[in-house]
């Protein structure tokens, strides 16, 4: 008589149990041999299923109590935010990363010396072409020698962008596409691309994913060679970058240099450095693009007790194409951080030239806000980069000019009230029916570390007893 395995209980159907169907002709010896395989497989699969079992009761007993998702758009903060949480909660750990810094550091700086000498290029083609540039405005000798002189500096961009990012494209084509007319420079492209950071790359991914992945031996090399590289060129860099033609051009072109992110330009003399490794402050500055989703498993080293101290902390990437793999988290997070950056009022989306950025926040705002899967999560907006907005008006930056329904003073106060009321306000009307949760809302500076772990040390604060009331009323 033929057997049937899935007829037998003590088989699970599972897609990786092993099922033989008995030989249509079963000899006694063959019979025997297969009733010996399956009770083998049996005591394999049972083996497996209690491995999984105990890895399961690992991973739940070192799940983390509090998970935070860090949301906003492209550039708002986020990764600034877990780094500050980070040098805040994990000192330690933070300090042991800072290395792995030095080559995004790097290609920020050379990043923008490619960006000014575009600009010079640009200048250089409107001159050309017959456009009356004014004395003041036109390119000097000087600064042709210079750019001939750090044209070098242009592989070595390329060769960190490639070990940084190795998907991407080279930082800029060594052979220039069109033919250049005389006396005109070479514009390799208009602006350098950001470096991009896909989630798995550089991180470790897991349960252990706080902290990145040791450099590699071809790691260290390329960064011993390229700082080799901004040592020789050092003088020229700083040159370039105080040449007062350089920065006339650059004001006629509205480039402001110092409110970019991962501006370096006024620290080449530290980098340059034979002895240079990066600070804290250096590798809050720095400006590495996410690409995807990235947890990051953080147990806190500070302060007393061992409770509260495991937190799940989810960076993602902002860019509009990226916020699909947001809603995935949504369901199983304590609480988000949404970061607004107030500085945006006068940028357009990168993706998007014909959208205002901060209108672009005001909409993503009202989409997370009025998101039901989020009704029982902690809502936290911080309105972030507050020392660039301050900077803006201070120069005497117009806002109305740029947001026309804001019709109060151009004090920095008065916007920030602004901006703060109508996001409140898009909470209250926004919200879905059965949230309890108020917002909290806080001014910060992600790159100021002082002003970010009193900010952080309450967001845990808050967090936590949020948690323990809503435990409590459940
Ligand atoms: N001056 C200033 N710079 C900031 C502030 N917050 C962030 N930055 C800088 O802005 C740049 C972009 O910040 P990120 O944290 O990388 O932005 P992000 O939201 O993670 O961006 P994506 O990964 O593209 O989604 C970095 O160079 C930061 O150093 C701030 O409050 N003030
Ligand atoms: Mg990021």
């Amino acid at each position: 008589m033929s057997v049937i395995i899935q007829s037998q209980p003590q088989y699970p159907p599972r897609p990786h149990s092993v099922v033989w169907p008995p030989a249509p002709i079963e000899t006694h010896e063959q019979k025997l041999r297969r009733l010996a395989q399956q009770r083998e497989a049996f005591r394999v699969s049972q083996a497996i299923d209690r491995e999984l079992a105990q890895e399961r009761a690992l991973l739940a007993n070192k799940a983390p109590q509090f998970s935070l998702l860090l949301l906003g758009q492209a550039e708002s903060g986020k990764s600034t935010t877990l780094k500050a949480f980070k040098s805040h909660f994990t000192p330690k750990a933070f300090a042991s990363e800072l290395d792995h810094w030095t080559a995004v550091i790097m290609l920020n700086l050379l990043r923008s010396v490619h960006m000014i000498l575009d600009a010079m290029a640009r200048q250089d083609a409107l001159a050309f072409h017959g456009s009356e540039v004014e004395p003041h405005l036109t390119v000097t000798t000087y600064i042709r020698q210079l750019r001939e002189i750090l044209l070098p500096l242009f592989t070595v961009e390329d060769t960190l962008h490639l070990r940084i990012c190795p998907d991407n494209q080279p930082a800029s084509p060594t052979v220039p596409s069109d033919p250049t007319p005389p006396g005109v420079w070479t514009t390799h492209r208009s602006v350098s691309p950001e470096v991009l950071v896909h989630s798995a790359q550089y991180y470790k991914m897991g349960p252990d994913s706080a902290h990145f992945q040791p450099l590699t031996a071809t790691m260290k090399q390329v960064i011993k060679e390229s700082h080799a590289a901004i040592r020789k060129y050092a003088l020229h860099m700083k040159a370039l970058w105080k040449n007062e033609t350089v920065q006339a051009i650059l004001k006629a072109q509205k480039i402001s240099m110092r409110e970019l992110s991962g501006f370096f330009l006024d620290d080449i003399d530290r980098i340059a450095a034979e002895s240079y490794s990066p600070s804290e402050d250096d590798v809050l500055k720095a400006r590495l693009k996410t690409h995807g989703a990235m947890e990051h498993r953080i147990t806190i080293e500070t302060g007393v007790g061992s409770r509260n101290k495991d937190w799940l902390i989810i960076d993602v990437g902002g860019a509009r194409k990226q916020r699909a793999t947001w809603a995935p988290f949504f369901q199983h997070v304590t609480a988000i951080i949404f970061l607004f950056p107030l500085s945006t009022f006068d940028q357009q989306l990168e993706e998007d030239s014909k959208v205002n950025r901060m209108e672009d926040n005001m909409a993503l705002w009202r989409e997370i806000c009025s998101n039901t899967l989020l009704t029982k999560v902690q809502f936290i907006l911080f309105l972030n980069k507050t020392d660039i907005l301050k900077a803006k008006i201070k120069s005497g930056t117009q806002v109305n000019y740029h947001i026309t329904t804001y019709k109060g003073p151009n004090e920095y106060q008065e916007v920030v009230k602004y901006v703060r009321s109508n996001c409140l306000k898009i909470y209250k009307d926004c919200s879905p029916r059965g949230r309890r949760n108020p917002c909290s809302v806080h001014l910060t500076s992600a790159i100021d570390r002082k002003s970010m772990s009193h900010v952080l040390a309450q967001v845990r604060e808050h967090i936590m007893n949020n948690q323990l009331a809503n435990t409590k009323i459940l």
